[in-house]
């Protein structure tokens, strides 16, 4: 899981806004770390005729997760990297747009044999590369480009912008109102927002303060569990139980965080759920599509019950990491209390998979 962010800082959030926008339209960006600058276009949204525009000699190097290199048989280049680590790959004159397309996306895989071979080559501005595919994690676009190095486009942007712009210090509340709901007819509502960011997080107050730590569930977005009834996984259910024993215990809080597939956005899930339907787990489908198992952070809840005037929870939840972070981000978890619901058909696999690769207690 990503680290909790270290406080206040001096980027321009305002830019990597525009930068995920950029993405999501198919228009290039430029990142300058501290190793050096890349132009980048993203492969998934792009097209031919702005490839030509933004690499008119055909010669522009993919950047690519090791996760989704792997697949492409670099592996043995990239034992040590993380899913979610930077591999630029050579453009083989081979390599088109429509081939590109394939080898962004793993969906694909066993409808396009990969011919290869492919060939990763030394990238020498890692802070860029690095950058650049978590600003697609944000953006909810695949994590590959065409990337062109020590060139720069309209719009530059540096790492620390994407720290200021994912920084849970920017946070405040931005209005709260009465919300009876099925199973707390008495609670409260509280949005929370950035200047920037897209969706709000939300806060359901539940009873009346009564001195004793209240009991916390962070729920992570996930619409396909939540609205749709998903028995895929076991979200929806633990949503309305969470209600229900926060509202048994006296008082509490749910924290709905708008952290949709982990952090990868609704259409990565759900190229991720294409992947599991090809027989990958929920982990494997992750990696295979070049994400983190868990991009989630955390310090967006802490900040949450900072501004709630909360410091110290009892958090329901199975997942080590949730209460890991909370307390490196300066909550006091008193008690963890188990989280657990009736496995079905659909997500039994799904729920071994935590308990067995991603160290959830069950
Ligand atoms: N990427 C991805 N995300 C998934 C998948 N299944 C569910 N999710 C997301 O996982 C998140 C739900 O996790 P939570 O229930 O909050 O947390 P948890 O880590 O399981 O921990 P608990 O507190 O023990 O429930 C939501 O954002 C879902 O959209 C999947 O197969 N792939
Ligand atoms: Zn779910």
């Amino acid at each position: 899981m990503t680290p909790p962010s270290a406080g206040p800082n001096a980027g321009d959030a305002h830019k990597t806004a525009l930068a995920i926008d950029a993405l999501r339209r198919g228009w290039p960006v430029a990142i300058e770390g501290a190793d050096g600058t890349l132009a980048l276009l993203p492969i998934e949204t792009a097209d031919p005729p702005r490839l030509a525009a933004f690499d008119p000699g055909a010669s522009a190097p993919l950047l690519l997760s090791a996760g989704r290199s792997a697949t492409l048989k670099l592996a043995n280049q990239l034992e040590a990297a993380a899913p979610d680590a930077p591999v630029l790959v050579e453009r083989a004159p081979w390599i088109d747009f429509a081939m590109a397309t394939a080898l962004a996306d793993p969906q694909f895989d066993l409808d396009t044999p990969m011919k290869g071979p492919f060939r990763a080559i030394h990238l020498a501005e890692t802070e860029a590369g690095a950058a650049a595919l978590r600003l697609a994690r944000i953006g909810g676009v695949l994590p590959a480009f065409f990337a062109r190095a020590g060139e720069s486009v309209a719009l530059v942007l540096t790492p620390g912008d994407i720290d200021a712009h994912e920084d849970a210090a920017r946070l405040t509340i931005a209005t709260r109102a009465h919300l009876p709901v099925v199973g707390a007819e008495d609670a409260e509502i509280v949005a929370f927002r950035t200047p920037e960011m897209p969706g709000e997080h939300i806060a359901l107050l539940i009873g009346e303060p009564d001195g004793r730590p209240p009991l916390v569930r962070l729920h992570s977005e996930c619409l396909t569990g939540d609205m749709l009834g998903s028995l895929k996984c076991d979200c929806g259910p633990q949503l309305h139980a969470a209600i229900d024993a926060i509202a048994a215990s006296g008082w509490g809080i749910v924290l709905y965080l708008r952290q949709e597939g982990r952090g990868i956005g609704l259409i990565n899930k759900l190229r991720a759920y294409a992947l599991q339907d090809q027989g990958f787990d929920t982990v494997d489908a992750n990696t295979r599509l070049g994400f983190a198992v868990d991009s989630r952070n955390f310090a967006v809840a802490a900040r949450m019950l900072e501004l709630l005037g909360q410091s110290s929870v009892r958090l329901l939840t199975n997942n080590p990491q949730k209460v890991a972070q909370l307390e490196g981000a300066g909550i006091n978890v008193v008690e963890r209390v188990p989280h657990v619901l009736p496995a079905n058909p659909h997500n039994e696999r799904y729920l071994a998979t935590k308990r067995d690769r991603t160290g959830h207690q069950f």
